[in-house]
Order: structure tokens, then C-alpha cells, then sequence
């Protein structure tokens, strides 16, 4: 099968040809080049930013959490922003705290300007690029293109005098600890760029840009569903908050992995909240061969919807499919279920390569908020409006309150 998205050709201005765009052989180097970016030991050193922005994040939700209600969603999409901007640029971007950055504002018009345009597939690229909506994506492409290259540029210089400063002063592996503790993607993939020969400049910016779309969207959906299905479920909610205080006794927020692993309930909370509203609701595949589904032959030249979605609520694999209950992750209660019931990293060679990562940077973010408040939502499943753009989200946001615990 070959992977497609409907989406792929809207999103090539601004990814390029990087690990979600690309096919075949170039993807197949970069994927395993990248792979081990991503392994835990690195993700460990990322657990500072992940607290430090939380530090940020409780900040500004105090100053919300006086019985008014509120959206939710803008904080939270800020707070994944500034994450993933630091842990895949090394570059903060501040997008709590300041009222205004180029960059974050191109990021946020992009992302609605391909939305725009989902929804309108009869204007082709010859049209859009006359039309003020196609002039304004430009401006915005060039000022994030320009922002990714400009921080390469610098750390690219910073990692070239690491190098021979590490060599000239025969530095102890404190200092080397320390030097990979404030390493980002982009550093990593420059130390195994290998000086252009395997990954030059543009290979790194369109890598580094494909995180930026895929890592921050994806987890603000997950978070803010997440906040929504707990503030219907106060009981549940309990338990978490519970476990919770339990791991950090007096801290505000997690600061190590470990500690995250023994949240084990609420693990499962975020992974049945993925299961009800997966952030990415489908994928599409073109087949290059004939493929047989049971009754169903489909031919080659077929494009095929694969329905996350649909699987993760159908009542063959999930009692009462609606339901939010987290028990369902216990491994007793699903060691039996088909390992492809469960998909909200899709599956298999091109599965999300950022799933750990999407983990712990939730898993940090709601522990932090669940601990400091009591969450009651304004909605309900039956009354919020779901819609599926480039990702699941609530149309109207998450509106709800918090009370200081
Ligand atoms: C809850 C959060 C996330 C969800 C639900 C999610 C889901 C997915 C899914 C379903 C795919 C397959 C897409 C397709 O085949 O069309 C995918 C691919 C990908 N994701 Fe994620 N993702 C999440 C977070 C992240 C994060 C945080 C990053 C990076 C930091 C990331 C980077 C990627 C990349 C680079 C690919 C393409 C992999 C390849 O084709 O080799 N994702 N993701």
C-alpha cells in the first residue's frame, strides 16, 4: 500500500518532503535515521522543558480559575506550542507569555488557511496562488520558512563549535551530560546530518517543520479531550488526582520519567480518551495491489479510508462503545482485544513516530493541572460539536471551569 493523505498536497509548501510527506526510499532513510531521536533516554532530557512550560501554563490558569468558565482550548494549544517549539528548535518561542510572535501567528494561519482550504478542494494551486487567501499563506509560509532556517543556521554554528570545543578541552562526561540535556531534534538530527552528507539543511527544515505540524495540533486535541471527558466524570477524575498526589506527594508537577510511568491510571484515562475522540480520525492509503478483506476484493488504484474513528467506537471490539471507562485498558481487560481495534497511532511501518513523545508531554500537562484543580466541564458528549479537519476537534473549544483544589 502507498500512503496518502487528502491532505498531502496542501500540506507540501509547507512540510516539503519530510517524514509525513514523503514515500519510498527517502522516506525509508529518514525514518531510520530519525527513529532514534525519539528513543526514551533522549525524551528524558525533554521532561525540563515539559515543566518548566507547565510552570508557565498553572500561572495562567490561575488567574482563570475563579468559578467563571472558560475556553480552554487557546491555553492549551499555546502551552504545546512553546513544547514542541523548544524540544524540536531549542528556540523558545514564548507563545504564553507574549502578546505577539511572527512566528507562532504564521503557525496558527497556515494551519487555518489548509483547513480553509479542506473544505473548498475545487480551488486548485493554479487558482489559489492569485487569490488574497493563496498571497496570505505565501507570506506566512516565507516567515516560517525563514524563522526554521535562521534557527538551523545558528544551531548549526553552536553545534560546530561544541564539536571542537568538546575535542580541544577533553571534556568529563558531566559536561557532555549536561551539553545532550539541552539538546534539541534539530541538534540531533544536525549531529547525524553528517555534515550534509547524509541530511543537508533543506532535509533538516522540512523534518523540523513536520514536527511542528504533527507535534503540537495532535496533543492540544488529546489534552483538551481529555480535560472535557474528565470534567464530565468527576469520579474518574478523583481517581486520577488521587494517583496522582500519590506519585508527587508535595510537587506540583512531575519532573521524571519514572514518576510518569507509575501513573498507570491515568495512562489508560488519556489512551480511552484517544480512543473516544483520536485526534487524527482517519487515514488514507492508495493500494498498489489487489487486496483481499474478507468477502471483499478491492482492487489496485482503489484510495482507501481507514476509519479510526469508526473502529475505535464499534461495539464488536468495545462494549458500550460510547462509554468512557478507562478500565478498558487494564491488561486483563484488553490483552485479548485485536492489536488493530485500538489505532490512534495508526499501525505498522508508518505509525506515529512521535508516540512516546505525545505521552509523556500529556501525561505532564494534565498530572500538573489535575493536581492543582477540580475540573467541571460545560458540556456534554451529546452537546459539544465535534469536527474533523486536519484533526478531531470541538468546534467551540473546551469550555469549562476550575476550581483550585
Ligand atoms: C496525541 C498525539 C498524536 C497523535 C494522535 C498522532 C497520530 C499520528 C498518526 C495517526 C499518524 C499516521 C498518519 C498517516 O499515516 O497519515 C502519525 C504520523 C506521524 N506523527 Fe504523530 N501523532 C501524535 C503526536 C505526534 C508528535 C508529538 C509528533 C512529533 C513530535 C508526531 C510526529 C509524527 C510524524 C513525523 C509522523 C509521520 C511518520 C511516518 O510517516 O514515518 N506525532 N501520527
Amino acid at each position: 500500500m502507498v500512503r496518502i493523505r487528502p491532505l498531502d498536497d496542501r500540506l507540501k509548501p509547507w512540510l516539503g518532503l519530510g517524514l509525513l510527506t514523503s514515500t519510498g526510499p527517502r522516506w525509508f532513510q529518514h525514518r531510520k535515521l530519525i527513529t532514534p531521536t525519539f528513543h526514551f533516554k533522549i525524551l528524558e532530557h525533554f521532561m525540563d522543558i515539559f515543566v518548566n512550560k507547565c510552570e508557565t501554563l498553572i500561572s495562567i490558569l490561575d488567574n482563570k480559575a475563579n468559578g467563571k468558565s472558560f475556553d480552554i482550548y487557546p491555553d492549551i494549544t499555546h502551552c504545546a506550542l512553546d513544547i514542541i517549539c523548544e524540544t524540536a528548535m531549542g528556540t523558545p518561542v514564548n507563545a504564553m507569555s507574549s502578546k505577539q510572535n511572527h512566528y507562532v501567528e504564521s503557525i496558527y494561519a497556515i494551519s487555518e488557511i489548509i483547513t480553509w482550504r479542506f473544505f473548498r478542494p475545487y480551488i486548485t494551486d493554479f487558482v489559489f496562488q492569485f487569490i488574497p487567501k493563496g498571497h496570505e499563506f505565501q507570506k506566512h509560509l516565507n516567515v516560517v520558512h525563514d524563522f526554521t532556517r535562521k534557527v538551523i543556521a545558528e544551531r548549526k554554528k553552536r553545534v560546530t563549535d561544541n564539536q571542537s570545543n568538546t575535542h580541544k578541552n577533553n571534556n568529563t562526561e558531566d559536561d557532555l551530560l549536561g551539553r545532550k540535556k539541552r539538546m534539541s531534534f534539530l541538534d540531533l538530527l544536525l549531529e547525524s546530518s553528517d555534515n550534509g552528507q547524509v541530511l543537508n539543511d533543506q532535509d533538516i527544515a522540512e523534518e523540523v517543520d513536520t514536527f511542528m505540524f504533527e507535534g503540537h495540533d495532535t496533543t492540544t486535541a488529546g489534552m483538551c479531550w481529555t480535560l472535557f471527558l474528565l470534567g464530565n466524570h468527576p469520579d474518574i477524575q478523583q481517581k486520577v488526582f488521587e494517583e496522582v498526589h500519590q506519585v508527587l506527594q508535595s510537587k506540583r508537577t512531575p519532573t521524571t520519567i519514572s514518576e510518569l510511568h507509575e501513573m498507570k491510571y491515568l495512562e489508560n484515562v488519556i489512551k480511552e480518551s484517544l480512543r473516544l475522540y483520536p485526534s487524527v480520525p482517519f487515514i488514507i492509503r492508495d493500494l498498489e495491489q489487489e487486496v483481499q478483506i474478507g468477502e471483499y476484493k478491492i482492487p489496485a488504484g482503489v484510495q482507501v479510508n481507514l476509519q479510526i474513528y469508526g473502529t475505535h467506537r464499534s461495539a464488536e471490539y468495545y462494549p458500550e462503545p460510547d462509554k468512557f471507562d478507562p478500565d478498558r485498558f487494564l491488561p486483563e481487560n484488553s490483552q485479548k482485544r485485536h492489536p488493530y481495534a485500538y489505532i490512534p497511532f495508526s499501525a505498522g511501518p508508518r505509525n506515529c513516530i512521535g508516540q512516546k513523545f505525545a505521552m509523556y508531554e500529556e501525561k505532564t500537562v494534565l498530572a500538573t493541572i489535575v493536581n492543582r484543580y477540580k475540573i467541571t466541564a460545560m458540556e456534554t458528549p451529546e452537546t459539544i460539536t465535534v469536527t474533523a479537519d486536519l484533526i478531531l476537534r470541538p468546534m467551540n473549544g473546551v469550555i469549562l471551569k476550575l476550581q483550585k483544589r
